[in-house]
């Protein structure tokens, strides 16, 4: 044992370069890694200048890094609100797939069917009847489903279709699924602000880029005035003009 750090202060280095590497991998591929590393990169000027002994730099610092926990909360809004998500929602089995993630493990791998979700929509876009359904990936989805009706039905082709039937009393809004069920209908998504929207789109697909913003869920939209089919994923709408390219893709999206 190396004179002055004790067992102890070893299992605290462990778990504390565990917390950091689970924070870099939260956040690793989104624009909060820019932040993160300055804030890794602040912390170790301020250790090292203390280490030194340069008192003025160390002092700005150490006030800096006193009011950088409010700011980070700011900063790091959507991770928190993830991970708070995740810990909070009540899926044992989603919760240990994210635990999973974390502590990189080999995530255990599923598919869901997505056969009855391909199909109702392009039933619907055949017939030109307006549709949003959002599917669930790994963060819950609990929080949106309460703004419309709870359903928790078995995901079938026919259910979706006559939901989304234009005189329907739960027609409007959006469908949540997740994994083979349809947790609720008419539920109202966030609205994306963004302005690289093209005009011709309005606040259904809008929803569903809002949302995808937001959270790692799935949209699929459907035009009721073009029948167009649009998958929208990270706040990108991609067209799909056919039937197998939305199976494809769905198929792939939703492994887990
Ligand atoms: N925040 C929201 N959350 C969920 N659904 C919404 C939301 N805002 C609008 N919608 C749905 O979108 C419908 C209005 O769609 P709108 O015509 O504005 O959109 P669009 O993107 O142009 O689609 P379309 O091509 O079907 O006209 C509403 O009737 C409602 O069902």
């Amino acid at each position: 044992m190396i004179e002055g750090i004790t067992f102890l202060d070893g299992i605290e280095i462990v778990i504390f370069a565990i917390i950091l590497f689970s924070l870099y991998r939260l956040v690793r591929g989104t624009p909060a890694i820019y932040i993160f590393g300055g804030v890794v990169a602040i912390y170790a000027a301020w250790k090292l200048f203390d280490a030194l002994e340069m008192d003025l730099l160390s002092e700005i610092l150490d006030q800096f890094i006193g009011v950088g926990f409010i700011a980070l909360i700011i900063l790091f809004q959507q991770e928190i609100r993830k991970f708070l998500l995740v810990i909070g929602s009540s899926s044992f089995g989603r919760r240990r797939r994210f635990f999973r993630q974390l502590l990189w493990l080999k995530p255990e791998e599923g598919e869901i069917n997505v056969d009855p979700i391909v199909h109702a929509t392009s039933q619907l876009a055949e017939s030109k009847t307006g549709a949003l359904v959002a599917i669930e990936r790994k963060m819950p989805m609990g929080y949106y489903a309460q703004t419309g009706v709870t359903l928790n039905a078995n995901l079938g082709s026919r259910l979706i279709q006559s939901i989304f039937f234009k005189d329907a009393p739960l027609h409007d809004g959006a469908m949540i699924i997740a994994q083979d069920k349809i947790i609720a209908a008419s539920a109202i998504l966030p609205v994306s602000e963004s302005d690289e929207i093209p005009g011709r789109y309005g606040l259904r697909h809008r929803a569903a880029v809002g949302l995808t913003e937001k959270t790692d869920a799935v949209c699929i939209v459907v035009s009721e005035e073009t029948g167009q089919l649009a998958l929208v994923i990270e706040g990108e709408i991609i067209i799909i003009k056919e039937k197998d390219e939305l199976r494809r893709r769905l198929t792939e999206l939703l492994k887990y």
